[in-house]
């Protein structure tokens, strides 16, 4: 087990780049932690894999560094790293049988028999695939070989960590939450560092105590699902993350605050002291659909909108409204009757308001 760090790392597929649109990481610094169990999400050609690819040894990056334990890594081959990697697809052996496939990276390791033979026999208890041991591989279903493909990651006691690439999609959806509880448990149980891809968000939070969110070939976030949930550091954490995800609305400056169409919505003290010494007018603000509130007085702080329309969810219910020329969305307890072309009174408790300069968060100095 290791702790992985990369330093500086940048990564074009492109021989001669010529701009940050040729990358697939852009300047990346980040640490997984010794034993940690983590999500990488982000959507489809962030760069996901590749930083996985990276980090394993599949691909060289174009710049920067990998170190395992403070150890540069990039010379050396993916066996050498001691990486296991799951990937989407199951990569197992046809012809050989579920036993030879999972004892397979132990033999290559010149590990004993004996040991061999109850660690096997323990991932695959685990995994609940004992009874398909003397099966061969082809005989499985797409699930099972997965299972096996699974297996063979876990098997081996010696990896600096288990890397997982969208391992659960070809899983059968009702297999797939039972799986990630397996993973969970694993991980509990052997304490190995895990670094799980997806672009699921509810596949991140349920497997990982910690999120790195990628956007652009950046880590935008690591955080907990509770640290990205109520103060996403970008705008694309708020937009990815929660469903429906945070209403972002581009502003200007005004006095006392920011402004959209004739709105003006009042800053928290620091936010306007912060916002006055920075120069960029590419600024937003962002509130979620939770932390709206709908009072049922008119006052200073309240701001009239109009239903649009809403949405009952059974236990709850979104309401569209619109506020100026905006549309957001405000989730709302089932009890909430007001039809559609009422009016209602917003309420943007200050603590969630969120402001954005550049598209990243502007966070109160401690
Ligand atoms: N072998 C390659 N050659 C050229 N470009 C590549 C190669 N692999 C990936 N890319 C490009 O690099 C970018 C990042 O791709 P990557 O596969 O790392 O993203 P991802 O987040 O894993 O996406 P997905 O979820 O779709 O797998 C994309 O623009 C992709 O088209």
């Amino acid at each position: 087990m290791a702790e992985i760090q990369l330093k500086s790392l940048a990564h074009s597929y492109s021989a001669n780049p010529s701009g940050p649109g040729d990358y697939a990481i852009r300047q990346l610094d980040h640490v997984w932690h010794k034993g940690g169990a983590y999500a990488l999400l982000g959507p489809s050609g962030c760069g996901k894999s590749t930083m996985l690819n990276i980090i394993s040894g599949l691909v060289q990056p174009s710049e920067g560094e990998v170190l395992f334990d403070g150890k540069r890594v990039n010379e050396l081959s993916p066996r050498d790293r001691n990486i296991a990697q799951v990937f989407q697809f199951p990569v197992v052996y046809d012809s050989m049988t579920v036993f030879e496939n999972l004892a397979f990276p132990l033999k290559n390791n010149k590990v004993p028999a004996a040991k061999i033979k109850t660690r096997v026999q323990e991932i695959a208890e685990v995994l609940e695939i004992e009874d398909k041991l003397h099966k061969k591989a082809k005989n499985l279903t797409a699930d099972e070989k997965q299972k096996v493909s699974m297996g063979r990651g876990l098997v081996r006691e010696d990896v600096s960590a288990i890397l997982f690439d969208e391992p659960l999609t070809v899983i059968d959806p009702q297999l797939k939450w039972k799986l990630r509880r397996k993973l969970k448990q694993i991980h509990e149980q052997f304490d190995i560092t895990m670094v799980y891809v997806t672009h699921d968000q509810l596949e991140a939070s349920t497997f990982a105590d910690r999120i790195a969110v990628m956007f652009d070939g950046q880590v935008v976030q690591f955080g907990t699902p509770t640290e990205l949930f109520e103060a996403p550091n970008h705008t694309f954490v708020g937009y990815f993350i929660g469903s429906p995800g945070m209403n972002i609305l581009e502003v200007e400056r005004c006095q006392g605050g920011v402004r959209f169409d004739s709105t003006e919505l009042r800053l928290e003290p620091w936010q306007s002291e912060i916002l006055g010494g920075m120069k960029s007018d590419n600024l937003k603000v962002g509130i979620r659909p939770e932390f709206i509130e709908i009072s049922p007085v008119m006052s200073d702080d309240t701001y009239a909108a109009e239903v649009r329309d809403v949405e009952d969810l059974g236990t709850y219910k979104i309401v569209t409204v619109k506020l100026g020329e905006q549309q957001m969305k405000v989730r709302q307890s089932e009890e909430f009757d007001a039809g559609i072309g009422s009016q209602v009174n917003l309420l943007f408790p200050g603590q969630w308001l969120m402001l954005y300069v550049d598209e990243f968060l502007v966070q109160e100095q401690q």
